[in-house]
């Protein structure tokens, strides 16, 4: 779509139009954990499926008994106990948390309230009331009803709830396969020696890292070198074998930058390249059919800040999720000038109710990054912030 450069705002509202395209599984239960529904789950029964005893105690109709009349205890009612039984007046059974009450009974004395003398059942509780110590059959929720709707994501709480109403599979959103493309002739893997003019490679470990934090872990990297045969046949390959395309590198106006030529090789579709903010000003965007193919651009700041921005909103709606980075208004430690006519995202540390924007912001830098728990976000406007002075922030995922 557009070739012009683009304010982040449009840039957001594009993407967030899109309709890319999320995967569903159905899972057992326990591995569901995480995830987030992709249907509603309805109770299969009742719950509570019988009117039962909270506690160790003895059943008895409240509106038969006399205070001072004792009660004769006929049975025994343990937990899981398939026989209905019935009592009659003046009649009690010794009963179990978790057991079925017997029909005719609505209630239940504890044990330590009450009192069993040759057979006899005397209650010592003035202040019983009927229904005490009784879980009614369906308190908690009917056969039918919904019991956690789509959308919602699985807690161990939530789990547990399921497994409950009856449920033993559940249809949750699949996490994306992602294909990183990492570009760039200088880059060397870690642990290997470092010649003049070669980095080593950070973006591949730091963008798995990213993914795996938010439970995207099938991820497959290719690295590629800078021509345009090279990354468009690394891109290819991507689009057969994932549903989410990063690219990293190559993605600016130098001679050596191939990513856009190499997209529109391959059918993508760009929706934006170029957006005015810092870091990540060439920032390109794009879609194969329903994948999302992101070009971002290479320092690793700009890699990650574009991932926080762009990328990551994306991933959470094909996870089904519906959530954005949180947002807080909070006042600054310092003041800030701000020279220019970009959105800014500044890494930031927020605490004690300030945020102090850090040093080293440049792009080539991650050193203030790594300690960061915040994106300062200044939007176009060049002018000068005051301290104290309100503004907005991001926090990154693990700190929202
Ligand atoms: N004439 C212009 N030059 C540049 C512009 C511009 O508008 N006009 N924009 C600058 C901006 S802003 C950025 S950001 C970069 C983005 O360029 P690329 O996406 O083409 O990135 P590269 O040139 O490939 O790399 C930039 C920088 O990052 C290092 N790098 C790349 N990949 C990795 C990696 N995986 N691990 C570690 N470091 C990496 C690379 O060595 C470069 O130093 O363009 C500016 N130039
Ligand atoms: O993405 Mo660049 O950071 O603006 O150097």
């Amino acid at each position: 779509m557009s070739d012009q450069i683009i304010s982040v705002s449009e840039a957001k509202t594009i993407l967030a139009h899109q309709n890319f395209h999320a995967k569903t599984a159905c899972k057992a239960l326990p591995e569901a954990v995480g995830r987030v529904l992709a249907e509603n789950v309805c109770a299969q029964v009742d719950v509570p499926a019988f009117d039962q005893s909270s506690m160790d105690g003895y059943a008895f109709a409240y509106n038969e008994w006399k205070p001072r009349d004792p009660l004769v205890v006929i049975r025994e009612v343990p937990a899981g106990m398939a026989d209905r039984i019935a009592i009659g007046q003046g009649q009690a059974a010794r009963i179990f948390t978790g057991a079925p009450l017997p029909e005719g009974a609505d209630t239940v004395v504890m044990q330590e309230r009450a009192e069993v003398i040759g057979g006899q059942l005397h209650i010592n509780q003035a202040d019983i009331k009927r229904g005490d110590h009784v879980r009614i059959r369906g308190a908690e929720i009917n056969a039918g009803e919904v019991a956690l709707a789509h959308g919602t994501p699985l807690s161990a709480a939530a789990v547990g709830f399921l497994a409950g109403v009856g449920c033993d599979r559940v249809t949750v959103y699949e996490p994306p396969v992602v294909a990183l493309i990492i570009t760039g002739d200088e880059l060397k893997q870690p642990g290997e020696t470092l010649s003049h003019g070669q980095v080593y490679e950070a973006s591949s470990s730091m963008l798995r890292a990213a993914l795996a934090q938010m439970g995207i872990t099938d991820v497959s990297v290719q690295y590629t070198a800078d021509t345009f045969e090279a990354t468009a046949e690394a891109l290819a390959i991507a689009l057969q074998v994932s549903d989410v395309v990063l690219l990293t590198g190559g993605v600016s106006v130098g001679e050596y930058d191939f990513v856009v030529r190499a997209a529109k090789h391959c059918g993508i579709t760009q929706l934006f390249h170029r957006v005015k903010q810092r870091p990540g000003k060439p920032l390109f965007a794009g879609r194969k059919n329903n994948k999302p193919v992101f070009g971002l651009p290479g320092n690793p700041s700009s890699v990650l800040t574009c991932f926080y921005q762009y990328v990551w909103p994306v991933l959470r709606r094909l996870t089904g999720h519906n959530d954005l980075l949180t947002v807080l208004q909070v006042p600054l430690a310092a003041a800030y000038k701000k020279n220019n006519q970009l959105t800014h995202f500044l890494k930031g540390l927020y605490r004690d109710g300030y945020v102090a924007i850090l040093p080293a912001q440049e792009s080539y830098r991650m050193r203030t990054f790594a300690v960061a728990n915040c994106f300062v976000v200044l939007d176009e406007t060049e002018r000068h912030y005051e301290a104290n002075e309100k503004v907005d922030i991001h926090l990154l995922p693990h700190y929202g």
